[in-house]
């Protein structure tokens, strides 16, 4: 009994066990994952109901913004709460009064009232409202109406420089100190703090000062000992948590304030913060149960848009766009660098655009210089990296362009939010680029949960499935439909536009790339493998891959999808100088091992040619009809003959190598033994084509072993196997099947039986085969036969001598872990090749 055999049947059924048992535990997470969405779903359909009743009671509230309001105040009824959005309040009267007289504002928006209300009555609260909706006037209202003062806690000198040049030109005084403040004015400042006629109402301080200045936390106590410290407002309070995008250290100090102060009522404000975050400053500023009032995200003037960023095209995009479409208005171009920022901005001065860049290395006079102009409409755009933030408070900005997408949904819905303060129509419009989110990428991997936020990014640019507000709103903890979109982002205006397409063998050809890459110990980085998918890069590689039809765009898509959905996962490595970011597979790749397992993706079609030709996706629909775009492209992008004449000669092609007698067939029904289903698989396009040429492989490479005389001579002309251009131009491309080549190869088994000598040279002069097809056979019969090549190398470098006599016998140790396509282990391939050169021998010795 051949005991060896027998223990090879049992490690090969072990492995086959455990890989299905693998697949089940992926299926079991899968499912997990599925059942937390549906279940958060569920709550936030359970929350619309509750709300839709709340609407139905009478004695509602008729804010809009008031949406987690109630829900989010433990201590107050939901009446006890609306009547602080009265005005039978001892200090209503002045409240009015003052907002008239010093604010000359008519009326509050939602949810200003109420924070005021709440705050003149002694309240603990935290108001989060979206970017330019009027937060400031909820602690500066109150501070005018009090007496004393308020003492504001802000993050960055320029905000705190802003909002008192605002309050001096309406009458309203206040001081600041900071870092770089004269000893004379912190002195006069601090006299101010102790004076029962206080000189001023607000008091701007940055954190830094209240963590290290003990001479202002001693006057801050005095004054708070005589009554004068009126109120804390805390800005920006999500700085105080590392779960912020915002973190800053010295934040999480200003517990002290609420410790030594406590009967002063503090006020934390913000446009962006979860409930989690809001939990953690809660306990960073020693407040306990504060009244938290959330008004709705929703800005709905704004227009969000989502366009893929070309990188050659996206600036002269962006520059028709300032000049057609928001020709004479005042915007912002967001960019990732402060290179980017003087590269763009001098791009768009070269079209016509009075654009200037704004960066943290210039000098500050510069940046307020830039600052003051674009304010007053002498600078049209202004070309800036973040640190043109907070304190932007231009009402009528048109539009924010991102050149590059922001690092979290956070960040983009504030830096986005600049736009429209007016409350009158606004576009928000991101450029998305491939290769922007790895440069992001390196640059957040240190950050906390940085590498996760910037997906949820990456998710908001590629997913068209929800609406662009809808996917927002979920990470500020509120659910909107579709409906209240009203067709203000680029998903809800062309639903109509979208179809979804089948990725799967798109996704199992880059997984393949990948595991090739890591059995030869290769590391790919995004661009690397979209080129290799491609078929670019070394020729060595190219031979060994199935490269796709799909245009870049297209490509640069599913692998983004991939990455998103768990198939792919990033990896880094770092040097002294830079980090590298490398694609690994993910956890779900091994999923796409079983043949049950499907991928899908949303794309636009449009009605003319434009980014990619769909014949290599597979859809519901009539192939003929539709043309995919991987996101959301320019509706303007003038159609693309090129493509389309493509496409209808592809087409033409398949259908004559469909047509029944062809040459095609003809060879395939004379030689092929693998065809199941193939007719229905060669209309899935030529990604299925080359799973047939797959298979025709082990008869190529009987054809290979055996060749040497060419005796029958091809239907079609065989042309050269340079399908594709060779990245590696000063070499002289190889003739096809010339017979120096073939000599290169082995004319006898490895146990030393010679070959039949009257096996066809190639497949094109076995039988009439397209041309195509004859280039693609001509190729992968390179492929297998240079493999082989390296089987037999491996096999005597490890084995010295061959054990047993046999291919299989070499080869079966050092290549075990090894897999071809479609789940074929180069053992098993090698054992398939076998049986048919022997059987083609009998048959021809016959
Ligand atoms: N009730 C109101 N009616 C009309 N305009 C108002 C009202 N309240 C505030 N504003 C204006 C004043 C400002 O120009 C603009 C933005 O106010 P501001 O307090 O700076 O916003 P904010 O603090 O919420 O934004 P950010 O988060 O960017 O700091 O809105």
């Amino acid at each position: 009994m051949d005991r060896s055999g027998g223990n090879d049947d049992v490690q090969a059924e072990l492995d086959s066990v455990e890989t299905e048992l693998e697949l089940v535990e992926l299926q079991i997470t899968e499912l997990l994952q599925k059942q937390t969405e549906l279940t958060s779903r569920k709550n936030a359909l359970l929350q619309r109901l509750e709300e839709a009743c709340d609407t139905a009671q009478p004695s509602s509230s008729s804010s809009s913004a008031s949406l987690k309001s109630s829900r989010a105040d433990p201590v107050m009824s939901k009446q006890e709460m609306q009547r602080y959005d009265g005005a039978d309040f001892s200090w209503s009267k002045e409240v009015e009064q003052q907002l008239k007289d010093s604010f000359h504002l008519s009326k509050f928006r939602p949810l200003q009232l109420r924070a005021i209300n709440l705050s003149l009555s002694g309240k603990d609260l935290f108001l989060v409202m979206p970017t330019g909706r009027g937060k400031s006037l909820c602690y500066q209202l109150p501070a005018v109406c009090s007496k004393g003062f308020t003492l504001v806690v802000t993050p960055l000198v320029s905000l705190m420089e802003d909002q008192i040049m605002y309050l001096k030109s309406i009458d309203v005084s206040a001081v600041m100190l900071n870092a770089s403040s004269s000893k004379e004015h912190a002195k006069t400042v601090m006299a101010g703090m102790t004076d029962p006629k206080t000189p001023f109402k607000l008091v701007y301080v940055t954190p830094e000062k209240i963590a290290k200045s003990k001479l202002l936390m001693s006057r801050l106590e005095k004054g708070y000992n005589a009554n004068l410290l009126s109120r804390i407002a805390v800005d920006e309070v999500h700085c105080c948590s590392q779960w912020g995008h915002d973190f800053r250290p010295d934040y999480k100090l200003l517990g002290i304030l609420k410790r030594q102060f406590p009967k002063v009522p503090l006020l934390g404000l913000t446009a962006t913060a979860t409930s989690s975050v809001l939990k953690d400053c809660e306990k960073i500023l020693c407040v306990s149960q504060p009244i938290t009032l959330t008004s709705s995200f929703n800005r709905t003037n704004l227009y969000y848009e989502v366009r893929i960023k070309d990188s050659d095209a996206s600036i002269s995009d962006v520059a028709s766009l300032i000049n057609s479409r928001y020709k004479d208005q005042s915007g912002i171009v967001y960019v990732f660098s402060q290179k980017d920022a003087e590269s763009v901005s001098s791009e768009l001065q070269k079209r016509d655009i009075l654009a200037y860049p704004y960066h943290a290395n210039m000098d500050p006079d510069d940046k307020s210089r830039v600052h003051r102009k674009w304010t007053s409409n002498k600078i049209r755009v202004v070309v800036a990296t973040v640190a043109f933030g907070m304190g932007i408070d231009k009402p009528d900005v048109r539009f924010v362009i991102h050149h590059t997408i922001s690092k979290s949904i956070e960040n983009y819905y504030q830096e986005s939010g600049r736009a429209g303060r007016d409350d009158q129509p606004a576009d928000c419009i991101i450029y998305f680029g491939f290769s922007d989110i790895f440069r992001i990428s390196t640059m957040v991997v240190m950050e906390n949960v940085g590498q996760q936020k910037l997906l949820q990014m990456v998710d908001y640019c590629q997913n068209i499935d929800r609406c662009r507000r809808s996917l927002m709103a979920v990470h500020f903890d509120e659910v909107w439909d579709d409906e209240g979109c009203n067709q203000m982002c680029d998903t809800c205006r062309h639903a109509k536009d979208y179809t979804t397409v089948d990725i799967t063998q798109h996704a199992r050809q880059v997984v393949q790339i990948l595991e090739l890459a890591g059995s030869m110990d290769e590391k790919l980085t995004p661009l690397k493998l979209v080129e290799a998918w491609m078929g670019k890069g070394p020729a060595k590689r190219r031979k060994m891959i199935q490269t796709t039809t799909l245009s870049r765009l297209q490509a640069e898509a599913v692998i983004v999808r991939l990455l998103l959905q768990g198939y792919l996962r990033e990896d880094f490595s770092f040097t002294p100088y830079t980090t590298y970011f490398y694609m690994k597979l993910g956890r779900k790749a091994p999923l796409l091992k079983s043949q049950t397992h499907t991928l899908s993706m949303k794309m636009r079609t449009t009605e003319s040619g434009s980014a990619g030709d769909t014949s290599a996706f597979e859809t519901n629909e009539k192939e003929d009809d539709i043309i995919f775009e991987p996101v959301v492209m320019d509706n303007s992008c003038p159609p693309q003959p090129k493509q389309k004449l493509f496409k209808e000669q592809r087409n033409l092609s398949r259908k004559r190598d469909l047509k029944p007698g062809s040459q095609t067939n003809k060879w395939t029904e004379e030689q092929l033994t693998d065809r199941h289903g193939e007719e229905e698989e060669d209309k899935r396009g030529s990604i299925m084509k080359q799973h047939v040429v797959e298979v025709d492989v082990e008869i190529n490479i009987v054809d290979n072993i055996g060749v040497n005389n060419g005796q029958k001579t091809p239907s079609h002309p065989v042309k050269p196997c340079s399908k594709r251009k060779s990245t590696t131009p000063q070499r002289v491309r190889r003739k096809p099947r010339a017979n120096s080549e073939v000599a290169a190869i082995p004319s006898q088994t490895s146990d030393g039986a010679p070959l039949a000598n009257t096996v066809p040279s190639s497949p094109s002069q076995a039988s009439g085969i397209s041309e195509t097809a004859a280039e693609e056979l001509c190729e992968l019969r390179n492929y297998y036969s240079k493999q082989l090549r390296r089987i037999n190398y491996i096999s005597h470098e490890y084995l010295g001598q061959p054990a047993e006599p046999g291919v299989l016998a070499c080869i079966r140790e050092p290549l075990k872990s090894l897999r071809l396509p479609r789940r074929v282990t180069i053992a098993q391939t090698a054992r398939s090749l076998w049986t048919r050169v022997s059987s083609r021998q009998k048959l021809v010795h016959r």
